[in-house]
């Protein structure tokens, strides 16, 4: 046991992450009215290269003119092994008004990468004056991201968010799917005969719930291709919110209530957990550090359980 205080992640909700192609401003302000906490207006792999300065272009221009209301509006600009990065930062920065929240950066391998965005971001920043210091959010998608992401979560103070990108991270770990996140078919233990699948993404998750939780940065769940699968979504955001994870990106608008309903406490999970709380205060005045609730063992660290549930209902009731 370390005597250092878990260091706290933003509070703020972040269940859901809406994902658009900046090439396609047309949708910007169906992004900005959906229930989605967080914005991702992508100038990175949805945009063609060709199309990538009039998406910049654009961007730029919807941060200024739409109302993007309570949420936090992040940018994904392209990964720092493009030629496209560097523009990315400098046009959004020095062009795009106060309301840009975060910028997102992708395929991150080692706490120099962030290091690198921070000095131009921060050079960009103090020449134009700008007075709201710009976020970082950054996604685990490589071999060498998730080999080194102890190193990354730690590496900025920026640093607010962390996903796992499971397209991009299969292709780096040379994994043989062409399927972004959810149950693979060849996954699967054999007994007696039955098959039972398991998860492939869920080392990576942990390892990123770890490193998040250890420097107070929020963990996410990444995309899931196929948006005609509601259960598949389900199944999958409900397996990360288990381990710890606060949110998931939405690559069609029908996935925001599903990301939402998933990473929103239940009614009856909150009064569980305030239950909870009021069984440990009364066993507390009786000078007792454990008691039973429902038939069960409940102790100081169910007190710690039920706490992150009720605050995480209330951080959502007060957005
Ligand atoms: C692996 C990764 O990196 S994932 C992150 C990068 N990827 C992205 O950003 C892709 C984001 N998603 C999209 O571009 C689109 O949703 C697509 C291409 C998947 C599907 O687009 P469409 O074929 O237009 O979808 P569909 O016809 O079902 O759209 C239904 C409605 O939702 C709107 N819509 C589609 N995508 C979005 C979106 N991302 N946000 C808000 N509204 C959207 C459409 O304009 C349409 O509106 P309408 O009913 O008013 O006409
Ligand atoms: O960028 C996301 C991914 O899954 O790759
Ligand atoms: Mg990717």
């Amino acid at each position: 046991m370390s005597f250092r205080i878990q260091p706290q992640p933003p509070a703020r909700p972040n269940r859901c992450q809406l994902f658009g192609p900046g090439s396609r401003p047309a949708i910007f302000e169906k992004m900005a009215k959906s229930e989605a906490d967080v914005i991702n207006l992508d100038l990175e792999d949805s945009v063609s290269p060709d199309d990538k300065p009039g998406a910049r272009a654009n961007i730029v221009q919807a941060i200024g003119d739409i109302d993007w209301g309570a949420k936090t509006l992040s940018v994904r600009i392209n990964g720092l092994d493009t030629p496209y990065w560097y523009r990315d930062v400098i046009d959004l920065l020095e062009q795009a008004g106060e309301r840009l929240d975060q910028i997102m950066i992708p395929k991150v391998g080692c706490a120099a990468d962030l290091y690198a965005v921070d000095a131009l971001v921060t050079a960009v920043e103090a020449a134009k004056g700008r007075k709201k210091r710009i976020a970082f959010e950054v996604i685990i998608e490589s071999a060498a991201g998730i080999a080194h992401v102890q190193e990354i979560a730690a590496a900025s103070p920026r640093l607010q968010a962390m996903s796992l990108g499971a397209a991009d991270f299969a292709a780096s770990m040379g994994m043989a799917t062409t399927g972004i996140g959810g149950t693979q078919e060849n996954y699967y233990m054999l007994h007696e005969g039955q098959k039972h699948w398991s998860d492939p993404w869920h080392w990576a998750q942990a390892a990123i719930v770890a490193a998040c939780r250890t420097h107070g940065v929020l963990p996410v769940d990444g995309p899931f291709g196929d948006f005609s699968d509601d259960d598949g979504f389900r199944a999958q955001a409900l397996r990360s919110a288990t381990l710890g994870m606060v949110g998931k990106w939405a690559i069609h608008p029908k996935q925001v209530a599903l990301a939402n309903e998933v990473f929103t406490p239940s009614d009856t999970a909150v009064a569980e957990a305030r239950e909870i709380l009021d069984a440990m205060e009364q066993a507390k005045a009786r000078g007792e550090g454990a008691t039973v609730y429902k038939g069960r063992l409940v102790d100081i660290a169910s007190i710690k359980q039920a706490e992150v549930i009720v605050k995480q209902s209330e951080m959502i009731a007060a957005r």
